[in-house]
């Protein structure tokens, strides 16, 4: 009997070996009688076995059997141990655990941690993979979502979220541009037809140059709604304490004026003319344009212009803020009209005689709009719970980045309202119709980045050139910046030239992508001749690189020097392609 049950303790054991390798089993007076293989790597079996426990160990195993104590050996290696008692037909048995310290940054441990702390932090997280499968769903996001992880780890997102298109996801969006989409506030899921609202950020995940995935991050409502009053109420004190007269804005809440709009096109220096006319007019106005564009650029360079422009200039991204927040932080609010409400004057009151920036207007509620509309309609705001009405007196700048028509027509801006917020109108273009812009701001963020990095690159090489001209940009001078910034970081501190292997390998792809299937598509070049020109542009960076050594180029681009040499023959390069490139 006795050595059936010594049997099935030793299977337990070995069974056991698996979660901790270090396994020590006692009998009831405390002898050892079975080791795993690790501790026979620490002590040999014949000092071990038979011996009792107190004889080999500095503790107790009443100590360990009420908390665990860290061993170290002769060695220097340290053990976590803790003793668990096991009766089986009234036998007693004790089981030493031995957990090796260091095993905490295995792979296996590790990830078991990670996902120990991904389900217990109060931030919402989802994560999908490059096919756009949600491959991680934590219990904060099942509570924000009320959908369950077990029902949609491994669908496809437009599956899990009822997309009426692949496009509507925003994780493929992130995915295929590698620009992250923060500060969002909608509704991806809906529980009994209620959306259910998030506030999040959505960010690619890149492993070795390349994107493999994006997650969001969504936070808590509740708490969000605090912080924001508190952000808002800080920004009100530093404006009345008017801190600093060094920077020539900063006391009426702007950093940009008309000559800080970089731009050599024709189109830019006719949009700056039309908006300095619309700068001494008092109209609301409505600035059109893709994101990225300088909507907000321009929009406190026309309140720096007016004859206003002492007065703060306040502005809010509409798309940022939950809807019922929208509310109070626009027209304020009166103490104890919700839980933690306090008296607080709203954002058109702030801007008093001033200028109030909505950015994003297309992105807010359409009730929210019937709001707004009321407001600019009687020139009167009350606070949320208040009883008593404020004149307003601020010029209401707007900005959407869709075409109004469209979103009218599709019921996501109020017709009347448009009309109301858009007395004037300034349309800014994309980047991308106006290369000159492309080349002007580049080195300008060149300079920029000198500046800071302490770098001094004078150019862009002409194939990058090339590229940066036909790529559609559309993050427009937002991304441009990006890009630049992400040049410089990678260009050495004696280099004088951007070069496309300079770029981190996701944007590359992005870019010189999109040129060759561009160009193919215009059917300007054939694909083969798009290939050899990729090959050859390949090959020269690196030879440039290498200062054309050709045991140094080869090895870099992993190829023999006798298949380097053929290439070059056959691509028609010549060393004389190192001034020109
Ligand atoms: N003409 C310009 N000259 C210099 N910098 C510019 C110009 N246009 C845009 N920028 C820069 O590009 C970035 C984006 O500008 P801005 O925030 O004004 O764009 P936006 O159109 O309001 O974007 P969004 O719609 O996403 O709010 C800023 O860093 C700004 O400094």
């Amino acid at each position: 009997m006795a050595r059936r049950i010594y049997m099935e303790i030793k299977r337990v054991g070995e069974l056991l070996m698996e979660h901790v390798p270090g396994i020590i089993i006692l009998n009831k007076r405390e002898e050892i009688i079975w080791i795993s293989e690790m501790i026979k790597k620490i002590y040999s079996q014949k000092k071990v076995l038979n011996n009792r426990f107190c004889n080999l160990f500095p503790f107790t195993i009443d100590i360990l059997l009420y908390t665990s104590k860290i061993f170290k050996t002769p060695y220097g290696k340290k053990y976590n141990m803790k003793a668990r008692k096991v009766v089986d037909e009234e036998k007693e048995y004790i089981f030493v655990f031995m957990q090796d310290i260091e095993d905490f940054t295995n792979d296996k441990i590790r990830l078991y941690c990670l996902e120990k702390i991904i389900s217990s932090i109060n931030d919402g997280i989802i994560m999908s993979n490059a096919e756009g499968r949600i491959i991680l769903y934590n219990k904060a996001q099942e509570k924000l979502e009320e959908l369950s992880g077990k029902d949609i780890i491994g669908k496809y997102l437009w599956e899990a979220y009822d997309y009426k298109a692949i496009e509507m996801s925003e994780h493929q969006k992130v995915y295929k541009t590698g620009i992250p989409i923060v500060n969002k506030y909608k509704a991806h899921a809906y529980k009994d037809g209620v959306p259910k609202y998030v506030f999040y950020s959505t960010y690619p995940i890149e492993k070795d140059g390349e994107i493999i995935g994006a997650y969001s991050i969504s936070k808590n409502e509740t708490m969000l709604k605090s912080l924001l009053s508190e952000t808002i109420e800080l920004k009100r004190r530093l404006r009345s304490k008017k801190i600093s007269k060094k920077d020539k804005y900063k006391d009426n809440g702007t950093v940009y004026s008309f000559t800080d709009i970089i731009g050599d096109s024709e189109q830019i220096k006719n949009l700056i003319k039309e908006a300095e006319t619309m700068a001494l007019l008092e109209n609301n106005l409505l600035i059109i344009g893709e994101t990225g564009t300088g909507k907000e650029v321009f929009a406190q360079s026309i309140h720096n212009l007016g004859k206003n422009n002492k007065e703060p200039f306040v502005a809010i991204n509409c798309a940022a803020i939950p809807e019922n927040l929208l509310e109070s932080i626009l027209f304020g609010t009166v103490k104890g009209s919700y839980t933690g409400a306090v008296d607080q004057a709203g954002l058109f009151e702030e801007a008093r005689g001033g200028t109030l920036f909505l950015d994003e207007l297309n992105s807010m509620p359409i009730a929210m709009q019937t709001k707004l509309l009321r407001v600019l309609q009687e020139r009167k705001v009350r606070r949320v719970g208040g009883l008593k009405t404020t004149s307003i007196d601020c010029r209401v700048i707007s900005a959407i980045n869709e075409d109004p028509q469209k979103i009218i027509k599709e019921g996501r801006l109020r017709q009347d309202l448009f009309y109301r917020i858009a007395s004037l109108c300034l349309y800014i273009p994309p980047l991308r119709e106006r290369p000159q812009d492309i080349l002007s701001m580049g080195s300008f963020f060149i300079g920029k980045y000198n500046n800071m990095l302490n770098k001094s690159v004078k150019s862009f090489s002409p194939e990058l050139r090339e590229i940066m001209l036909s790529y559609h940009w559309p993050g427009n001078i937002r991304e441009l910046e990006h890009i630049i910034e992400n040049l410089m970081i990678r260009v050495r501190e004696n280099e004088k030239e951007l070069r496309i292997e300079h770029l981190p390998k996701y944007i590359q792809t992005r870019i010189i992508g999109e040129n060759a299937v561009g160009k193919i598509r215009k059917k300007q070049i054939s694909l083969s001749e798009i290939l050899r020109d990729i090959e050859k542009r390949i090959i020269v960076e690196s030879l440039n690189k290498n200062e054309w050594n050709i045991s140094k180029t080869s090895k870099d681009l992993g190829i023999i020097r006798q298949s380097l040499i053929y290439r070059m023959k056959k691509l028609g390069i010549k060393s004389k392609e190192k001034e020109i490139v």
